[in-house]
């Protein structure tokens, strides 16, 4: 069925999303070939026609900015997949339509043990859908700050994870140095690997690093992918040229040229090599600060720190990677990755079966006893049998989860907001926002955008985003009978208190995060 019945956009919004596959070797499809000319592509990963239903899904593994990733099992062969699935109306939308297609496009067509595999494709009127091979063992970031809060209470834990995607947390776990040296090696192999085909990947960083369920290291989110002019990896037609010089990638580990707006080359990666380093040594990013702005100031003029404890090898290998001049980073020079694999840091490393190496052991999830996919069972039965855009709430709140699924899922919620410095005029001393969204409040007669800012004290607060004035808060209550959230769609939202009913919509598709912080918080403040 088309959305609101409008055939025409319907029909549009299609084709440009689609990849048809070229009739004849849609079949075959066995070897990547042309993509380029606007022909079509066959695809190593078929376009297959499942719907939502076939699947069993289990627990969120992630949220992108365009995408969330859920278990998923299908119901005939039980194969375990990571499902990215996309809102067809957020990409167009966000314009992130090259995003979605570069990456399908590109991760066909790799083939390496560090780089997560496609298995195929499928959409519905609302979603696309990717079928990627799953990491059981979570991201690099949360085995990094595991191994810091194992000791802590779930009390702890919960307000340790609202702090950290803060990115105030001053003692954060870190990572032993063997750990780090042989994730940093498994790095470099996929490293060397997606450079030696022409591919500069530009967000690198420990989200984006997943672990299998043996602890390998595998790469994933392609869609900001940079092809140079000579890859042998067939791309979209122009893609070697367009966003050349547009930042993209994460704030955090995004290297100085090219917030000067140099175009992309290999020496990016190895700059983002180098903070993940150093942010596996020592839990925290090279160029921490507490907005976006300050951090770029820290990457420009290479504010750059060393805690006492690195060692000298390490200290030597990042501060090299961290070099300004992006062609003196280790692994960029003619010399290749050979000089960054002899740096002394990685003395004993054996190279050509790192990936057949014991991994280091997996930090235990908080939650590790609990069944898989139990987690956000409340959230998720809503979504087996329903595209994601077509659930519809029971109101209220529809389930008791315990303490430590509550807390730790705050902090997956909560992690797909990056920290913003505008809003902290809104908040108190040592308060942190917990879930952030701008939101469309619709009133009988018109509409207003506001700033709906969730906090840790925990209050709801309004801000007219244009004006930067606070619009004042919603009752705050821990008792769902006084604040609660009816979930209408994916979109659109309502918080009811005895006073008054406002109605939301959240483009972004956040309306079930909503309800779930806002539970989530109720239920943390009574235990
Ligand atoms: N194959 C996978 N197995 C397990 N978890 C995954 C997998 N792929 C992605 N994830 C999880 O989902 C999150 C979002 O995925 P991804 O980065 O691909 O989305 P995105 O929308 O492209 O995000 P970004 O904002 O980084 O561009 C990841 O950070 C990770 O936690």
């Amino acid at each position: 069925m088309a959305v609101g019945g409008n055939d025409d956009m319907e029909r549009d919004l299609d084709a440009r999303l689609r990849l048809a596959p070229a009739p004849a070797a849609a079949a075959a499809a066995a070897s990547p070939t042309a993509a380029g000319g606007g022909g079509g592509i066959a695809f190593r990963a078929p376009q297959e026609q499942f719907t939502v239903s076939d699947f069993e899904l289990g627990k969120i593994y992630g949220v992108g900015s365009y995408s969330k990733v859920v278990r998923a099992k299908k119901k005939d062969t039980g194969n375990v997949y990571a499902l990215k699935i996309m809102d067809k109306k957020f990409i167009t939308k966000e314009n992130k339509i090259s995003y979605v297609k570069m990456e399908r496009i590109v991760l066909d067509q790799l083939d390496h043990p560090g780089v997560i595999r496609l298995f195929f494709t499928f959409q519905d009127t609302y979603s696309l859908y990717m079928a990627l091979e799953s990491c059981e063992g979570g991201e690099l970031f949360n085995q990094i700050v595991r191994v810091g809060v194992t000791q802590l209470t779930m009390w702890k834990i919960y307000f340790l994870s609202l702090l950290l995607m803060q990115g105030l947390c001053l003692q954060k776990g870190r990572l032993p140095e063997d750990e780090a040296r042989f994730y940093a090696a498994e790095i470099i192999d996929i490293l060397e690997y997606l450079h030696s085909v022409g591919l500069i990947h530009r967000d690198v960083k420990p989200e984006n690093l997943l672990l299998t369920s043996d602890g390998h290291i595998k790469i994933a989110d392609f869609g900001s992918v940079k092809p140079t002019k000579d890859t042998p990896i067939k791309v979209l037609p122009n893609s070697t040229n367009e966003r050349a010089c547009t930042f993209v990638g994460t704030a955090a580990y995004v290297p100085p040229e090219v917030l000067n707006s140099a175009p992309a080359t290999f020496g990016n990666d190895l700059w983002a090599l180098g903070c993940t380093l150093y942010q596996m040594l020592s839990g925290s990013s090279p160029f921490k600060d507490a907005s976006e702005w300050l951090i770029f100031q820290r990457i420009i003029a290479r504010d750059l720190k060393f805690p006492e404890y690195f060692s000298d090898d390490a200290r030597d290998l990042i501060d090299k990677l961290l070099d300004v001049d992006p062609s003196k980073r280790p692994g960029a020079g003619p010399n290749g990755y050979v000089s960054l694999k002899k740096h002394p840091f990685f003395r004993g490393v054996d190279w050509q079966n790192i990936r057949k190496a014991q991994a280091p052991k997996l930090a235990m999830e908080a939650n590790a006893n609990e069944d898989d996919d139990s987690q956000d069972s409340n959230w998720l039965s809503h979504m087996r049998s329903t595209p994601v855009n077509q659930q519809v709430s029971s109101v209220g709140n529809n389930g008791a989860s315990s303490s430590s699924e509550v807390c730790s899922h705050v902090s997956i919620l909560a992690s797909i907001d990056s920290f913003d410095s505008r809003w902290q005029d809104f908040l108190e001393h040592g308060e942190s926002v917990v879930l952030i969204s701008k939101l469309k409040k619709i009133n009988k007669l018109t509409n207003k955008k506001v700033q709906l800012i969730l906090t840790d004290k925990p209050q709801l607060i309004c801000v007219d985003p244009a004006k930067m004035v606070a619009k004042g808060n919603i009752m705050w209550s821990d008792d769902p009978s006084e604040l609660n959230v009816q979930v209408a769609n994916s979109s659109h939202f309502r918080i009811c208190t005895p006073k008054k009913v406002s109605t939301f919509e959240d483009a972004k598709q956040r309306a079930w995060q909503w309800k779930k912080a806002i539970e989530d918080l109720q239920r943390c403040q009574k235990n």
